[in-house]
């Protein structure tokens, strides 16, 4: 049977609580995990004997592990492979940002490098969404919370963590459970992560979103809208017969009115599917109502998925002009990064890839947006 990992809250803290141990001791138990990777449980200080021989028992500090490393060439962007306990694996990839490149207030940010962290909630994905990778895979399993908040602790090795998107491989909002603990623990002591600096980006489906402002208020949602038709987005994203774009938007609107937050909106720009000057209005007026930052994404186009095509540039300009010239909406282009490593989120590993392979994909170098 697969043993636990210490980085599953839930499991943890039940078991503490059967045993009648504090649970104080958990984000020290985790502190010093991350600090001594390869430690035996035995040397974290004032830890009681029954809770050490609790953890030899029943958990292990790690249940996955990093088994390639891929830099790009610019060093902008860093992709790990992780190996999970069943022999799966998933992708986290790290974008590092100069914060002193970008302008706030119409002066330089204060600050030097930030990162952000894509991670990965499920091996593949059963919403299938046409020009998604992970959707071709069908899907395998989800993560327990462990395993997401894992891919965190791996990637705290190589960069200091500021933000984390969960925009890698898997619908975060399928695996609602896992992902809520995961970013209860990244949240909590000793990661303490802003949860304005976490992210849940989501095909759309509505009754999580209902719950998630309850659960964690105070947390980034990005919505992968796609299209501003019922119709377009049937034909691209099957999901949305099961979740329409009408009921959709109703609960959107009641997520703002109670969170009082800005709503990402994600929009991959098709060729011919989604990228007419008729298709910009109808986004426009469709989030009027809202308070939102559109993130325009160029299609990263993969073997199999010929399909579809990306947009020219001069569509997407013309997209983004009408969208803040017509509609005052913020909207911005998602840049690509990571290239020659294949850092993508949404172009993720169906098997382990030859370290050699060199693929087609972006990273998300406008994330930045959705922390402001
Ligand atoms: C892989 S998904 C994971 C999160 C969630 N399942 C979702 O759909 O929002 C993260 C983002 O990548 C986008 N994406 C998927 N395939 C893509 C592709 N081929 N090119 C560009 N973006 C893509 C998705 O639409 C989504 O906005
Ligand atoms: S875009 Fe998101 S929801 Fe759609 S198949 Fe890919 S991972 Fe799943």
């Amino acid at each position: 049977m697969a043993v636990r990992s210490i980085f599953d809250g839930a499991h943890i803290r039940a078991e503490f609580d059967k045993a009648g141990i504090s649970l104080h001791f958990i984000p020290l138990i985790w502190k010093h995990v991350i600090k001594n990777p390869n430690c035996d449980f035995g040397e974290i200080p004032s830890l009681p004997s029954a809770a050490y021989l609790l953890l030899r028992s029943k958990f292990k500090s790690f249940t996955s592990s990093i088994d390639s490393v891929f830099e790009s060439n610019d060093q902008v962007t860093t992709k790990l492979l992780i190996k999970l306990q069943n022999g799966e694996f998933v992708e986290a990839v790290i974008m590092r940002y100069d914060t002193r490149l970008g302008k706030y207030n119409g002066k330089p940010r204060p600050g030097g490098l930030r990162s952000t962290l894509c991670i990965s909630s499920q091996v593949g994905c059963k919403m299938g969404c046409k020009f998604c990778a992970t959707g071709t895979m069908g899907f395998k399993k989800n993560l327990t919370s462990g395993e997401i908040v894992e891919q965190l602790v791996h990637a705290s090795q190589f960069s200091k963590i500021r933000n984390v998107v969960f925009m890698g491989m898997g619908e975060p909002l399928n695996n609602y459970g896992a992902v809520v603990e995961a970013i209860r623990a990244m949240i909590g002591s000793p990661f303490q992560l802003s949860p304005k600096r976490i992210t849940v980006s989501t095909v759309g489906i509505i009754p999580a979103i209902n719950k998630l402002q309850n659960d964690l208020p105070g947390l980034n949602l990005a919505v992968s809208l796609h299209a501003p038709i019922q119709d377009i987005r049937c034909q691209i994203m099957p999901a949305a017969r099961a979740f329409p774009l009408e009921k959709l938007m109703d609960a959107l609107l009641l997520y703002q009115k109670n969170s009082l937050q800005k709503i990402f909106i994600e929009y991959i720009m098709l060729d011919g599917m989604n990228d007419e000057e008729q298709h910009a209005h109808l986004l426009g007026k469709l989030l009027a109502p809202f308070e939102v930052v559109v993130n325009l994404i160029p299609f990263n186009p993969i073997g199999i998925l010929s399909q579809f095509k990306t947009s020219v540039e001069m569509r997407v300009v013309m997209f983004q002009k009408i969208l803040r010239g017509t509609y005052n909406i913020r909207t911005t282009v998602r840049k690509q990064m990571g290239q020659d490593i294949s850092g993508a989120c949404g172009q993720l590993v169906v098997n382990r890839p030859d370290k050699n392979s060199i693929g087609n994909a972006n990273a998300l170098t406008d994330i930045e947006d959705l922390h402001l």
